[in-house]
């Protein structure tokens, strides 16, 4: 098994509510504290959704001081990909929309929230928004997740050292 996966049963082991959730690996795009270029997503449990409160930076820019929309889409998919600690099962993004409904503003804090709608066999319908602190939502995603066998992951090389300009 790739070591970049580490411990992946521990992580699928039930998490109380209000728990900080782990990153689904260091270098992650979405979550991996190790990867420069990342967003650092840092998730909560709360009930049945996964929260999170999430600020783009100059990194992330797609419009000038606007949030690029690919950036946007990577965080939702990645806060999906919490929701897998309260399903107990690896699944992963089958399909993904999102839909755009206000600009994103680089150095601005959004609350994000995630959940399953549906868990029907192997497809895991799933709805997330964004939104102001306490205010307008500014973009919401659904998405379907197929549950695959941990082996699914196993395919990648780990990553070697690179030169991350
Ligand atoms: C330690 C941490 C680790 C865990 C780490 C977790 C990290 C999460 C990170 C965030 C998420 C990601 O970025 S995930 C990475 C991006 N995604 C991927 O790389 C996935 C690439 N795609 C694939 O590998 C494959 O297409 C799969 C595994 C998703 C599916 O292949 P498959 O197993 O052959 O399944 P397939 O036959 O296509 O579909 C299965 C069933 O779903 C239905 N189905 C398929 N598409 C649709 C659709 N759009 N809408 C409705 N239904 C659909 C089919 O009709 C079928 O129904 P029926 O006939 O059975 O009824």
């Amino acid at each position: 098994m790739n070591s970049i996966l580490g411990n992946w049963a521990e992580k699928f082991r039930p998490h109380p509510d209000g728990t900080q959730l782990p990153p689904h690996h260091g270098h992650c795009l979405g979550c991996g504290p190790d990867n420069p270029h990342g967003h650092h997503l840092v998730v909560q449990r709360r009930g049945e959704e996964v929260h999170a409160v999430h600020r783009f930076s100059e990194r992330h820019m797609g419009a000038p001081g606007i949030a690029h929309g690919g950036a946007v889409a990577t965080v939702l998919d990645d806060l999906f990909g919490f929701l897998l600690y309260l399903t107990g099962t690896p699944a992963v993004t089958r399909q993904l929309e999102v839909r755009y409904d206000a600009p994103v503003i680089l150095g601005t804090s959004y609350e994000l929230a995630a959940r399953v709608v549906r868990d029907d066999g192997r497809k895991l319908f799933v709805e997330a928004e964004m939104s102001e602190v306490g205010g307008t939502t500014v973009a919401t995603a659904s998405a379907l997740f197929l549950k695959v066998d941990i082996a699914h992951f196993d395919r990648g090389a780990p990553p070697a050292p690179v030169d991350l300009d």
